[in-house]
């Protein structure tokens, strides 16, 4: 069920995760026994229902699950190291600088206030010994790579100045100067319009292509899944029932919720969507 990746060339592995959610009324089993492996350069797209348990598997990548929610088991091996076992301050030195997160909602990890330039350069500032006039060039060049063609100007708008593409175009951006060797996408075009959606979703693809990072690509949407991924993770209940090749799992699906994820795609048939991977790749 789980693509073995060549040790040399394994980036992240997570082995039999087990998240919770307690309150009250009780306790929900988010992601149960989920294990998979990830190559460098790769993308892997998580891929399930509302409530199966896709963003639990991406915040506890970066140990960002907060109450009730509870990792209970499991690890989470980047490179080897296990970071599920270590303390915030070390986990502060890889989040960002090696693994990077981009959310939904760009516009909730930006601060208003506070000019998109100084909010780039102090980010690339709190992982790396740069000088302001450094980090400012850095900044710079990223935004140019996402695409502003003025990214000076870019620099200087207040976040609320910006629409929600340009701001997750500005988070990719973030993201990237750091060069993390995997960057975790939840949803990250979920509260775009289509077109929008389209040119983060190629942009991301050049970038890692340009710098070899590996994406983790969580999404509700198979036909995202269909572009983009090299390899796709079927998770239903917690429980990841499927992970093979992208061409592989729309061409042959084998576990029965699958089948019914693929069959449930209105407007686009299979051979849709495998045409179109095709034409992306
Ligand atoms: N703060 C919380 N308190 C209680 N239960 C939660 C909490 N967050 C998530 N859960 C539960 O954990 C399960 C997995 O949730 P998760 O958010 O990971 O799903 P998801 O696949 O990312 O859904 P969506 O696509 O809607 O974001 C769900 O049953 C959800 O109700």
């Amino acid at each position: 069920m789980t693509i073995r990746e060549n040790d040399a060339n394994t980036l992240l592995r997570v082995n039999q995760l087990n998240v919770i959610y307690e309150n009250r009324r009780g306790m929900v089993h988010a992601v149960k026994d989920a294990s998979f492996e990830m190559g460098s350069g790769r993308v892997l797209c998580i891929v399930g229902e509302s409530g199966s348990g896709k963003s639990a598997i991406a915040l506890s990548l970066l140990k960002l699950i907060d109450p009730p929610g509870k990792i209970t088991n499991g690890q989470v091996l980047l490179d080897g190291e296990d970071l599920l076992s270590l303390s915030e301050q070390q986990l502060t030195r890889i989040r960002g600088k090696q693994m990077g997160m981009i959310f939904q909602n760009p516009s909730r990890s930006l601060n208003p206030v506070i000019k998109i330039g100084v909010q780039c350069a102090e980010t690339i500032r709190s992982h790396e010994k740069l000088s302001r006039v450094e980090a400012d060039e850095r900044t710079l060049d990223c935004l140019r790579e996402v695409g502003f063609a003025r990214p000076q100007e870019t620099m200087n708008r207040f976040p609320y100045q910006l629409s929600g593409g340009m701001l997750q175009r500005v988070m990719i951006a973030m993201a990237l100067s750091l060069k993390p060797r995997l960057l975790i996408a939840d949803e990250p075009t979920t509260a775009l319009d289509v077109t929008v959606q389209a040119q983060v979703m190629s942009r991301l693809l050049q970038l890692k292509k340009r710098w070899n990072t590996s994406i983790l690509l969580i999404t509700h949407d198979l036909s995202i899944a269909a572009q983009m991924a090299d390899e796709v993770a079927v998770i239903h209940a917690g429980i990841i029932v499927e992970h093979r090749k992208t061409l592989d799992l729309f061409q042959d699906p084998h576990h029965p919720y699958t089948k019914k994820l693929l069959r449930n795609v209105r407007g686009e048939s299979n051979k849709e969507m495998t045409y179109e991977w095709n034409c992306c790749k």
